[in-house]
């Protein structure tokens, strides 16, 4: 049996995770399975605490798992990726809001099942990431390059995302464990104010979009706590899957979203567009927000390189 190493973070799922640790705690000492936990004390922190244990892996075979959201794994992959051993396996007890890289890949949230498999569990999986080299057209400061799960959103969906992380109506309702109601009402806002933009894809040849609304490159079938926005979407392919929505008129665009979120029809509207490949190249212009694996990026004119990448999971 490997050495488990778990990122807890308590913050995750408005209170899901400081529910879902005590669960799991129990269950892996009633079951007298050794490990170290590592609680995330802010922001970003889980990206340090998985590269110092993929330092430190040497003489050992460690998995780490993740308790916490999407957020949380997006930070322990990357974190992992730039240690001295990248190849360290993930595994993952799903305790955030969204969770949808837990929902793609059908992961349990019970803690006894979640044991149980852990002690079956003899090999990883490797499963598809996505290497995105990110710079910004107006800042040339703004570099990075960085490993993600899910998706990375620019227009629509990361807009939602923006609104609600700095909606004064989140904490609060929070608080109140209706995180949710935020997101919906931010989804509505954002439906009218969200303008168009340019989108250019780079290949052998040029393809312009001029009404640009939503470009998403997703890994998985769902973004947004489960709406199914790519329903082909697996990271057990090795596929980009960038899906780009052109602004119809506004009856057009409900129509859409209906589709959307009950069909999953949408992708043979005229207004979807799907590219797939091994490495796409695009740019956005001008300033949009993006988001990736559900985590602000603030607004930028986006240069983007996209590759598939792999890692393995202890699932
Ligand atoms: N101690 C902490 N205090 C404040 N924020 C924290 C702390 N630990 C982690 N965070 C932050 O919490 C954020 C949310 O984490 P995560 O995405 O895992 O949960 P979620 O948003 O509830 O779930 P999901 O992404 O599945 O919707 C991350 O940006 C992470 O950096």
């Amino acid at each position: 049996m490997p050495n488990f190493s778990i990122i807890i973070n308590l913050k995750a799922g408005s209170g899901a995770a400081a529910q879902a640790w005590p669960l799991l705690k129990t269950e892996l000492d009633h079951q007298r399975i050794d490990y170290t936990p590592y609680f995330t004390e802010y922001s970003g922190h889980a990206i340090e605490l998985a590269k110092k244990i993929g330092d430190t892996a040497d003489d050992d075979f460690i998995v780490v798992i993740v308790v916490g959201g999407d957020g949380t794994v997006n930070q322990v992959l990357n974190g992992l990726e730039q240690s001295a051993h990248p190849e360290t396996p993930i595994a993952y007890f799903p305790a955030g809001s969204g969770n949808d890289f837990a929902r793609s890949l059908q992961l349990t949230k019970n803690a006894p099942t979640f044991v149980e498999n852990l002690q079956k569990i003899h090999r990883s999986t490797s499963l598809n990431v996505f290497k995105i080299k990110l710079g910004d057209r107006a800042d040339q400061a703004y570099q990075q390059q960085k490993y993600l799960i899910n998706n990375f959103g620019v227009g629509f969906d990361a807009h939602v995302v923006h609104m609600t992380e700095h909606s004064p109506l989140k904490a609060k309702l929070n608080r109140l464990h209706l995180g949710k109601f935020a997101y919906v009402i931010n989804l509505i806002a954002v439906f009218k104010d969200q303008q168009t933009y340019d989108l250019k894809i780079i290949g052998e040849q040029v393809e312009e979009f001029k009404q640009a609304y939503l470009v998403t490159l997703t890994n998985i079938p769902y973004f947004g706590g489960g709406v199914n926005i790519m329903p082909t979407a697996d990271p057990h392919l090795h596929d980009l899957n960038l899906v780009v929505i052109e602004k119809p008129s506004l009856p057009k665009l409900l129509q859409l979203f209906i589709r959307i979120l009950t069909t999953g029809s949408h992708l043979k509207d005229p207004a979807v567009h799907v590219f797939k490949g091994d490495q796409l190249k695009y740019e956005i212009t001008p300033k949009q927000f993006g988001q990736m694996d559900g985590e602000d990026m603030g607004a930028h004119q986006f240069i983007v390189e996209a590759s598939n990448a792999s890692h393995p999971f202890w699932i």
